[in-house]
């Protein structure tokens, strides 16, 4: 069981409890969906001899099913009743602490319970996470088939006209219907915006000549995909066209190096190098990739600073770009699996150039 391989890190590492609220942690580790706490203060205890019990508002009560929980209702003081679990687990001194806690439940938390030392619970998590077992490659591989179909669904659409905004919208739509939900708001990009990495869909229309960035995501029992595509409107200017290949081989080169044993690092420099030697280097303005699975971001992070090693079943995403301001931008992301002396594309939507 999930909970019991963190409580024998924690105990091997010398750690006495992990507090961890509803977020991909908390699922990974109970299965349990918490949708919308809000503020309702809902909080997973667990020693590292392996006990475990749940703070939860009542309202979640027909959703726990068979799992030692103590319920609250509101109008009650929720962090008296965290501290008597606490008490109960033993848990003072050095305890991991969610790192996406609400400040205000920490706060609560440790006026009710001060005697503790807090660390960040990332730094097991990632460990137990950062290796997907068969089940959540499964997984991954049916969310990254949602975005692969919506692509292909995309092109046969009359995208000439439409908003970002309505074009963001509708992809939204279509992941909805097709899977369980997006992983993050769709990025639509057209033109000049698309030197813009994390451009917001806007109300700027599509229109000839333009190259258009698409960059969204698909969740299947609550792991992600995301993929990026950028294709062109009508016949794309020389400059623009150069760039794409650019980017192509970009993301090829570092699909190539992508192996066991291998450094996050040396990806995202295989990337890099092929960019800076085309003269764009100023123009790839952030890391190559991220860590894929419950959360659309994680370990292991694909930048120049990534001293992760990577072993079979690292999932994470390879997308280098070149964003000139005041002219357009190009991007093209794939999902990727250490599978051996190799990696494997989940994505596979074609990455030719497309005219539209
Ligand atoms: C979660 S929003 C951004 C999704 C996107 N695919 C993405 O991860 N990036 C776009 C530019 C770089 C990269 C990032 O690291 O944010």
């Amino acid at each position: 069981m999930r909970i019991e391989k963190l409580a024998a890190l924690m105990e091997e590492r010398g750690f006495n409890g992990a507090l961890i609220s509803p977020g991909a942690n908390f699922y990974y580790l109970t299965g349990i969906n918490i949708h919308e706490a809000g503020e309702r203060l809902t909080v997973l205890a667990v020693n590292p001899d392996g006990e475990y019990h749940l703070l939860a508002p009542s309202l979640y009560q027909n959703v726990i099913g068979d799992f030692p929980v103590t319920f609250w209702r509101d109008g009650e003081n929720p962090y008296s009743k965290l501290e008597t679990i606490m008490k109960e687990l033993g848990i003072r001194g050095k305890v991991l602490i969610e790192n996406t806690m609400r400040a205000d439940w920490l706060i609560g938390i440790f006026h009710s319970r001060n005697s503790f030392d807090p660390y960040p619970l990332s730094m097991l998590m990632r460990e137990l996470r950062m290796r997907k077992d068969e089940e959540e490659l499964r997984l991954m591989q049916k969310a990254a088939e949602v975005v692969d179909r919506v692509f292909e669904e995309i092109l046969s659409w009359d995208i000439i006209g439409m908003t970002e905004k309505e074009l963001a919208l509708r992809i939204e739509l279509r992941i909805r219907e097709l899977s369980d939900g997006i992983s993050f708001e769709p990025i639509v990009a057209s033109g000049e915006n698309g030197a813009n990495p994390h451009h917001e869909p806007g109300d700027r229309r599509i229109r000839k000549g333009d190259m258009v960035i698409l960059d969204y995501g698909a969740k299947w029992k609550g792991y992600c995909s995301d993929i990026t595509r950028t294709v062109a409107i009508g016949k794309p200017d020389e400059k623009l066209v150069e760039i794409y290949e650019i980017v192509k081989e970009a993301q090829e080169n570092a699909f190539q190096a992508v192996r066991e044993g291998i450094k996050a690092k040396e990806i995202d420099r295989a990337a890099r190098e092929t960019i800076a030697r085309a003269g764009y280097g100023e123009y790839f303005t952030h890391r190559t990739g991220h860590g894929l699975g419950l959360d659309v971001h994680e370990e292991p992070y694909i930048g120049p600073d990534g001293e992760v090693a990577l072993e079979r079943g690292m999932t994470f995403t390879i997308e280098p770009g070149i964003y000139v301001p005041g002219l357009a931008g190009v991007r093209i992301e794939d999902d990727v699996v250490v599978v051996g002396d190799k990696g494997e594309r989940l994505t596979k939507a074609n990455r030719e150039l497309i005219i539209l």
